[in-house]
């Protein structure tokens, strides 16, 4: 089979360096394309260069739809009202979506739905196996333990970051309500500041840190009388994301429309 052509939104931003530097030197795909917003200073630079490469002959632009029209994939680290925007045109060129922007509201989520009608939409909040590892194990223990164990979520993050909770503290506590079979809705806990009372049986807290160069790091914690369990991941390589979202693209490519994870590429769904 022909590589695939991959496109990078986002292409001067920290996850999208990374994403030109992981699709260059992984076997099977190629950099097809490298997106950035009207008006970047970046615009009409090589991505390679942008990306710290020797030139990819590949300037960066700010109109997807031509480059989009050529290739099989898009990688999309940007930010919510980008990534919307981004959906639609992959779905009209009917070309795999990898989404890792987080951030995303419902309405944002009811709009890649839509999307997805016409193509393959593969969103996480985490690209990293040992992530998605770990949100199968916060579930196991969320099932096991009842709610005599208080469960936190603990995320730290880079300065830089702009949203919280982090899309993959939102994925865990996701994961732990389910393991609960409940609504993570119903039950979060995303802030607290003042005199809060006491804490709700069955509240699945947030914690939020941010300073640093930090990549990100995720703590579950489930506390019980006189003893508790930690469940952790850190990541010390951006690089781990973008090898993800280049298996999510590989393994997207060829399959039916609609809304994929990747646990369905790790193989993690029942
Ligand atoms: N799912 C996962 O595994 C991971 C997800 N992320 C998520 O990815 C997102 C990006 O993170 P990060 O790379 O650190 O952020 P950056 O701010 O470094 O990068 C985002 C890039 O997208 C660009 N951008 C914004 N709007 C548009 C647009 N309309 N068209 C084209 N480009 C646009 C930005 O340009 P400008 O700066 O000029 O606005 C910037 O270059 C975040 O939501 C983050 O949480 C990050 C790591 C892993
Ligand atoms: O913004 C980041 O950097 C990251 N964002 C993702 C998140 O919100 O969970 C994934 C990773 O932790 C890095």
């Amino acid at each position: 089979m022909t590589d695939m052509g991959l496109v990078i939104v986002g292409a001067a931003g920290r996850m999208g360096r990374t994403l030109i530097r992981t699709v260059t030197e992984t076997e099977g795909v190629a950099v097809a394309g490298a997106i950035e917003r009207e008006g970047s200073p970046f615009l009409g630079q090589d991505a390679g260069v942008v990306a710290g490469l020797p030139p990819l002959g590949i300037p960066v632009t700010d109109d997807p739809l031509p480059v989009f029209a050529k290739a099989q994939g898009v990688l999309d680290f940007t930010s919510p009202a980008a990534t919307v925007g981004f959906a639609e045109i992959a779905a009209q060129a009917r070309i795999v979506h990898v989404v890792g922007t987080t951030g995303l509201a419902p309405e944002d989520h009811a709009a890649l739905d839509a999307a997805a009608r016409h193509a393959v939409i593969l969103q996480s909040g985490n690209m990293s196996l040992g992530v998605n590892l770990l949100a199968q194990l916060v579930r196991q223990a969320a099932k096991a333990l009842d709610e005599d164990f208080d469960i936190e979520v603990l995320e730290m993050h880079h300065r830089h970051k702009v949203d919280a909770p982090s899309g993959t503290a939102l994925m865990l506590g996701k994961a732990a309500a389910e393991g609960r079979d409940v609504d993570l809705n119903d039950h979060a806990v995303r802030v607290r500041d003042g005199i809060t009372g006491p804490r709700p049986r069955g509240a699945i807290g947030f914690a939020t840190l941010r300073g640093g160069s930090v990549i990100g790091d995720h703590s579950v914690m489930l506390s019980g009388e006189g003893e508790m369990i930690t469940l952790s991941h850190h990541a010390s390589d951006r690089a781990l994301f973008a090898r993800g979202a280049v298996k999510a693209a590989l393994w997207a490519r060829g399959r039916k429309p609609g809304r994929y994870s990747m646990a369905d590429v790790l193989g993690f769904t029942d």
